[in-house]
């Protein structure tokens, strides 16, 4: 226990540690019923009054879908052992439980010194919510390893395949169930993350992970809204949906009622696309700015379109001078050609910049943890992804991991979880 105060020796230890940070007159021994230390040079942790925001838990449907992206965001895969409804109930309600706490934040329970803490540690005695969203998505393999809930899949959801400029690591993909954590810091994503495997060791296991950040952007008072940049120093979000309009989220990422080909339980839920691309960034480096231009199709200074002023502004292929169009294999062009067809193939995007240290080859191992939201993943994900094979930005990348997942919808009230209409389902059948 710590006493008021201290013994010469416990003084004098505490001196010499002191002295290494400290400089050399706190080397000096105190001599024994001298006055103890004030206290001692604490460094600072970084201040935000951020760490206090939390996100709402409840509602239609899951948060950190439309949930504007804070600076750190985690994608982690699981296998899942449990096999039978009941097992997979107590998955389902112990992750909902876990969740909605992590969300809220709040005091750790004191645990018996005895045994091991109740929580981590390291966000401290008291959780800050600090903007945390977790996101529960499950894998084609979760149906279609489990006979009973088989013929509930939704209907596009299948095994990510490999598209022509991919190079899978096995290691980085799939997944029976995908967790998407984001929080304004990576130390509250991680905290969830140890959380939750923690939790429920006999029921999931982690296959992979990948963190990523959003950088952050000082924005002056009344300036208009400016999109982050991603690893190739390009605006990124520029011409995303507008995830405020509740109508254009209805219509672009969640799954309705009327939607005839889905399962009734799958409404308010919405398809996951994860992609790990990696970013060759030394000869993007080494690549001409005129050219990175004409690759994405965008400035990069502004992130405006060719013919535009600012990024907000739309591309307008039809009204360019043909002499200074936009690319036809250009990224953005490819991606969404602004015409009636490309309206059909909308996607909500919500990346984060990754950066994971070097590679064998001495290279920057760093890029894009893509992920991408739509109510349709063959409309959507695949469908775009399709029209962007053999684009010139391929020499620049290379996609390593990820996998497809089907978002469950929200938790409505306290005496919901996740996975529930599913279950239902599930009971209702046998
Ligand atoms: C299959 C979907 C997409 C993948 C994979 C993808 C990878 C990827 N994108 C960039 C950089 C940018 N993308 C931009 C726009 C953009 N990208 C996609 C789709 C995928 N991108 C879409 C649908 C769009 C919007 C097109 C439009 O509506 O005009 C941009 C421009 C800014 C913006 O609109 O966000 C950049 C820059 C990288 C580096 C990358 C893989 C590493
Ligand atoms: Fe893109």
């Amino acid at each position: 226990m710590a006493t008021d105060s201290p013994s010469p020796l416990r003084t004098s230890r505490r001196g010499l540690l002191l002295g290494a940070a400290g400089g050399a007159a706190a080397m000096t021994l105190r001599p024994a019923g001298a006055a103890a230390p004030r206290g001692g040079q604490v460094a600072n942790a970084p201040e935000s009054d951020e760490a206090a925001r939390v996100q709402p838990f409840f509602g239609e449907h899951q948060p950190g879908i439309v949930t504007p992206r804070p600076a750190a965001g985690m994608i982690a895969a699981f296998d899942v052992l449990a096999k039978s409804p009941a097992e997979v109930e107590r998955l389902f309600r112990g992750l909902t439980e876990r969740f909605r706490f992590l969300m809220a934040g709040g005091p750790v329970p004191e645990a018996d010194p005895r045994l091991p803490p109740a929580d981590s540690g390291i966000l401290g005695p008291v959780i800050a919510p600090d903007n945390l969203t977790v996101t529960l998505s499950l894998g084609a393999s979760f149906f279609t390893g489990r006979e009973w809930l088989a013929p509930l899949k939704p209907a596009t959801l299948q095994r990510m395949t490999k598209f022509p400029n991919d190079a899978l690591n096995a290691e980085l993909c799939h997944g029976d169930l995908s967790i998407q954590i984001c929080a304004n810091t990576p130390d509250a994503t991680i905290h969830a993350l140890r959380d939750i495997i923690k939790t429920l060791p006999d029921l999931l296991v982690i296959r992979w992970k990948q963190e990523g950040a959003v950088p952050i952007l000082q924005r002056k008072p009344g300036a208009p809204p400016e999109s982050a940049r991603n690893f190739l120093g390009f605006r990124d979000g520029s011409a995303n949906p507008d995830s405020t309009d509740g109508a254009v989220m209805e219509r672009v990422v969640w799954v309705g009622r009327d939607d005839a080909s889905e399962p009734a339980w799958a409404t308010g839920g919405t398809y996951q696309a994860v992609r790990i691309i990696r970013n060759f960034v030394e000869r993007w480096d080494r690549t001409p700015l005129g050219e990175q231009e004409r690759i994405i199709g965008r400035r990069k200074a502004s992130g405006a379109p060719f013919h535009g002023r600012t990024e907000a502004d739309a591309p307008d292929y039809a009204a360019e001078p043909p002499e200074a169009a936009t690319p036809l294999d250009a990224h953005i062009r490819l991606a969404n050609a602004r015409n009636a067809e490309a309206e059909r193939h909308l996607i909500l995007r919500r990346p984060f910049n990754y950066s994971n240290g070097v590679t064998k080859n001495g290279q920057l191992d760093q890029g894009l943890l893509f992920i991408a939201y739509q109510r349709d993943l063959e409309a959507g994900f695949i469908a775009v992804q399709k029209k962007l094979d053999g684009e010139p930005l391929e020499e620049y990348i290379k996609p390593v991991g990820g996998g497809y997942f089907f978002t469950l919808p929200g938790v409505r009230d306290e005496t919901d979880f996740l996975g529930r209409t599913l279950l239902d389902a599930a009971a209702a059948k046998s």
